[in-house]
């Protein structure tokens, strides 16, 4: 590691190689964690989840939910192994609760063979240009109650996307507390939810945002606002929002230009589109999360792109 500071990445690499061969767990996890932040050496997420994968077979059990995050998503392009992840967290449910809670949830979904829904609940449409519609149902009560849950730890003051720097800033606009889920943090439960969200829009799993739950407390809100991204950029097609809990008052989400209010049932998920036919900005899609008035308000928000988001990580490195 200290190698590593003073600039002597392969150096420093290597010895971590040899300390991996001989056993050591750390070894391998600091590789991973290497390789999947691309900063010291390329990003290579296929190699990253096998050290992953290494670094728990040598005991260090941190490594073994990043392992079965990248097999169940096959982030990075080696190819997914949904069977794998699942038997992965079959053999830790016995000593690890997380696990346990996980295979579960996932006992309780009717999924394919690649841990796609089976089937859907129905889109109701609100509103033809752009495309609003609603879908209760979308999540079961509990899978609500575990997102509720698995967000508590990760919540931190929201950001937005600053028009000029082009950089995440806290700003009035939104006044809430948000935890996002990227892939190293997508447990199979969060992708099998992925899957369904993708399948809901009709659109590739590959083109999501990582998933993010939305915490408002009374006083907070999120203004009006458009989801889309300045620029020519790989645009914010479709947003999926779903409703978490519902022991709050206020916090309706209003899109006023197209008279609706939607406050949905627990487990039921708002469709809407950002864009017109063209894939430009739809200006009448703008909405605003009002604020609330008691209680909390918790929702799962996932802005879907028009193509896969690309992962790739800095460019340039030579290791
Ligand atoms: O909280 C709401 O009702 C709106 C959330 C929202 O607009 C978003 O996540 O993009
Ligand atoms: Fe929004």
């Amino acid at each position: 590691m200290a190698l590593a500071a003073q600039g002597s990445v392969v150096p420093a690499y290597r010895l971590l190689e040899q300390a991996m061969t001989a056993g050591d767990g750390l070894a391998a996890g600091t590789l991973a964690e290497w390789r999947m932040a691309g900063h010291l050496v390329r990003r290579d997420i296929g190699l990253a989840r096998d050290l992953f994968g290494r670094a728990a077979e040598l005991g260090l059990r941190e490594a073994l939910p990043m392992h079965v995050a990248l097999l169940a998503s096959g982030a990075g392009g080696k190819g997914r192994d949904w069977a794998m992840a699942r038997e992965l967290l079959a053999k830790s449910a016995s000593s690890d609760p997380q696990a346990a809670r996980q295979a579960a949830l996932l006992d309780g979904m009717t999924l394919t063979e690649a841990g796609d829904p089976a089937g859907l609940p129905r889109l109701e449409p609100l509103n033809e240009r752009p495309f609003v519609a609603r879908a209760p149902g979308f999540l079961a009560a509990e899978e609500c109650r575990y997102l509720t849950e698995l967000a508590q730890p990760y919540l931190q003051p929201s950001v937005v996307v600053d028009p000029v720097s082009q950089r995440f800033i806290t700003d009035p606009v939104r006044l809430a507390r948000s935890a996002g889920f990227p892939f190293v943090l997508e447990n199979p439960v969060l992708h099998a939810l992925n899957r369904r969200i993708a399948a809901l829009t009709q659109t590739r799993y590959e083109q999501g945002e990582p998933l993010q739950v939305l915490s408002y407390r009374a006083g907070e809100q999120y203004k009006l606002h458009s989801d889309v991204l300045p620029g020519p950029v790989n645009q914010r097609v479709l947003t999926v929002l779903v409703t978490l809990t519902d022991d709050f008052t206020g916090g309706e989400t209003e899109f006023p230009d197209l008279g609706i209010r939607w406050r949905g049932q627990v487990g039921e998920a708002l469709v809407f589109a950002n864009v017109d036919e063209r894939g430009h900005p739809a200006p009448t899609a703008r909405h605003a999360g009002k604020p609330v008035v008691a209680g909390t308000k918790t929702i799962l928000s996932k802005w879907i792109r028009q193509a896969p988001l690309d992962i790739s990580g800095p460019p340039g490195r030579p290791l």
